[in-house]
């Protein structure tokens, strides 16, 4: 897959079929549309383009909203949008004079001129340019005298998607991974820098990696013990115990993302460790003695480990 992020640096596409979105997550409904484009694709001999915006339109138009969590950061929808199989990706760096473009200079100066597409496969509901004044009509209007063939995705297939986005995010911050995974058509993960902690976890008997995310709006899930899986530098993931939480036995107050991988004993600081959420073990807890909570850990860690098997 060819990653563009110069929009005055893109190749001449053949026959590009494009689309428009976020798709943050790359999930299980965003692969129905991929599958569209690479079907389409396939009968023109064509390129599959997908077109997305960095930062995320509403981190420009609404930054004091500033809500927003993301299932994939850039580098992460990048690997999973390659492992689709898709053919180009652009970036579009989206900045405030690119949302006051007017909607016919949208189409006409940004996708016809720069895309040439053969195919435009959008939401029935999709808006584009200042004000979201453009839309499928717009499209529509246009789409004898440049030539390009238009598929609608229905209003029940952008429901779904959306309904699905959402059911991800509600379900990773309640804890619920195991469904979020289905959803997902993978297991959620997240990659962090390991940083140094309190340095209690091996007086507990517990070393516990904490990582530091290298994207604030990564979506974290909700607090308290999960089964994961524990990958360092990309090599093998191994089984791990995972605590997300500001440590109330200990009166802590910055949340921490701290992973303990069994069987395992080295000094892995500054390595980047990604770790895949398998299943929600029980919630965070404050503990009276010291004692209780490693007696809790153990019990955790043997959980764990007959979850991940
Ligand atoms: C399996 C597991 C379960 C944990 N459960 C709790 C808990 O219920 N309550 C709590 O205060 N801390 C909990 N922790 C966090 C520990 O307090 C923390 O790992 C320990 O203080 C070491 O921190 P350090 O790495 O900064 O030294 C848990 C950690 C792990 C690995
Ligand atoms: N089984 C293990 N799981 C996680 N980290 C481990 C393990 N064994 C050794 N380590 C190392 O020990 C560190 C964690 O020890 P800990 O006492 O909790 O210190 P800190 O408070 O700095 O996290 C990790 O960052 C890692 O470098």
């Amino acid at each position: 897959m060819q990653v563009h992020r110069d929009l005055d640096q893109l190749p001449e596409f053949r026959n590009a079929i494009i689309t428009i979105g976020t798709f943050d997550g790359v999930h299980a409904g965003h692969r129905f549309i991929i599958e569209q484009l690479q079907q389409a694709a396939k009968e023109c001999h064509g390129e599959t383009v997908i077109i997305t915006f960095d930062p995320h339109p509403r981190e420009v138009l609404q930054p004091q909203s500033n809500t927003l969590r993301l299932l994939t950061t850039l580098p992460e929808k990048i690997a999973l949008l390659e492992k689709e199989g898709i053919d180009h990706l652009v970036v579009v760096p989206f900045t405030k004079a690119f949302s006051e473009m007017s909607a016919i200079s949208y189409l006409e100066d940004f996708l016809i001129q720069r895309f040439r597409p053969h195919t435009i496969i959008i939401g029935y509901d999709h808006r584009f340019g200042h004000n979201r004044e453009g839309g499928l009509e717009l499209l529509e209007a246009e789409q004898q005298q440049y030539g390009f063939q238009l598929i609608e995705i229905p209003k029940q297939v952008v429901h779904d998607l959306t309904v699905s986005s959402t059911k991800i995010r509600n379900s990773l911050n309640e804890g619920a991974v195991q469904l979020a995974n289905e959803l997902l058509g993978y297991t959620y993960f997240l990659t962090g820098t390991v940083c140094h902690g309190d340095k209690m976890g091996r007086q507990l008997g517990y070393p516990t990696a904490n990582l530091q995310l290298a994207d604030s709006r990564k979506l974290i899930p909700a607090e308290g013990i999960y089964a994961v899986r524990a990958s360092i530098n990309g090599q093998a993931p191994l089984p791990a115990v995972m605590s997300i939480g500001n440590r109330p036995t200990f009166n802590g107050t910055d949340l921490r993302l701290e992973v303990h991988i069994f069987d395992f004993n080295q000094d892995i600081y500054d390595q980047q460790v990604t770790v895949s959420f398998v299943d929600y073990i029980r919630p965070n807890r404050k503990f009276e003695k010291i004692e209780e909570l490693v007696a809790q850990m153990d019990l955790d860690s043997a959980k764990a480990r007959e979850i991940l098997g």
